[in-house]
């Protein structure tokens, strides 16, 4: 299913939630949309999945409008981030609900249902759950169910709101690896909504960047994180360091920086080491340096340096290895 969003606009009383917003998403991919708090992506969610109405614009799926069409007719498989289970039904039951209260000339047969909610919690990966209830599973385990009741009815397009962020992080990790792969599995045309950056790189075919009701920039991660569009998406890609020294201005991550705690060498400039903290695989530095009142941070592999001897107060030399003009 390809999905196109054309001129939308959606406002809330007279607040522009969503302005003007354009985008077309090929078939089987997985769109993430990624923005702020507030930006719109759950609107945006809610517009596609027929649960919003937009104030203007055009929907298409597969180049027929369904601007007009229910969210019953636009077959969607949708998981938020505390999708409801039934409490009272097992795991299997959960997953079958959806195939269960079809209208009866459209429903499967009670073994087809069974056979096909097995094949589900098979590729979700917990098959040996099936009899269990909901508070009887991880938070993790949860949204896995959650996911494969919403896959049941055969959705041509899947939506997923923040589905991980209630999760703690090793949890929410692991999800999205087994995502990425289920994803590459069945090449459901997806859209993703989260606000955690790094989530949305690890998953996502392309991302959209979102930013007060505007579309700031469309592209793979890779395209995003080499050639960002413009100040918003640059900044909020990450930390950022900003300094000027001399005629110079330098704006650089804290891991395109290289740091000597010997001799400056050309294009070095010196800087005091006023706190060193580890971050597993890298050690972060905070740098004084010596032509500027402001601080710089420092992301070094700890295999590059000879870090074991560095203290606070040392004195050391770095060198931005890219600087990003705006
Ligand atoms: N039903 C509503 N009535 C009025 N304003 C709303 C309504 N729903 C959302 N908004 C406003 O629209 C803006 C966008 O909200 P939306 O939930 O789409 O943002 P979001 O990017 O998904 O944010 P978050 O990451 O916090 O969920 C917000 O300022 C929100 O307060």
């Amino acid at each position: 299913m390809t999905i196109r969003i054309q001129n939308l606009n959606k406002y809330f009383n007279h607040f522009h939630v969503l302005q003007n917003i354009n985008l077309d998403i090929q078939k089987g991919e997985l769109i993430a949309l990624l923005g702020p708090s507030g930006c719109g992506k759950t609107s945006l969610l809610r517009i596609i999945a027929g649960l919003e109405q937009p104030s203007s614009g055009k929907i298409f799926f597969n180049d027929q409008d369904i601007s007009d069409k229910t969210i019953r007719d636009r077959h969607i498989g949708y998981v938020f981030q505390h999708f409801a289970l039934f409490k009272h039904m097992t795991v299997l039951d959960n997953i079958s609900f959806g195939l269960r209260v079809k209208p009866k000339k459209e429903r499967l047969s009670p073994q087809a249902i069974k056979e096909k909610a097995t094949y589900l919690l098979e590729m979700v990966q917990l098959d040996n759950l099936a009899n269990r209830y909901p508070d009887e599973l991880s938070g993790g385990q949860r949204q896995r169910v959650a996911l494969a009741r919403a896959l049941a009815t055969d959705p041509h397009v899947l939506l997923l709101d923040e589905p991980f962020s209630a999760l703690d992080t090793k949890v929410r990790r692991e999800l999205r690896q087994w995502l990425s792969k289920l994803h590459h599995d069945i090449q459901l045309t997806s859209i993703f909504v989260t606000h955690d950056q790094e989530e949305a790189m690890e998953i996502a075919d392309r991302v959209v960047i979102m930013n007060k009701g505007n579309i700031e920039q469309i592209g793979s991660p890779k395209e995003i994180l080499d050639g960002p569009a413009n100040d918003f998406v640059y900044h909020f890609l990450g930390e950022s360091n900003h300094i000027s020294i001399g005629e110079r201005n330098f704006t650089f991550r804290p891991h395109e920086i290289l740091v000597s705690i010997h001799d400056p060498k050309q294009g070095y400039f010196q800087a005091t080491a006023i706190d060193i903290r580890p971050l597993g695989a890298m050690t972060k530095i905070i740098l004084q340096p010596q032509e500027t009142a402001y601080t710089i941070e420092a992301h070094i592999p700890n295999t590059t340096l000879n870090l074991y001897k560095l203290v606070k107060g040392d004195t050391v030399y770095f060198k931005p290895i890219m600087d990003f003009e705006i």
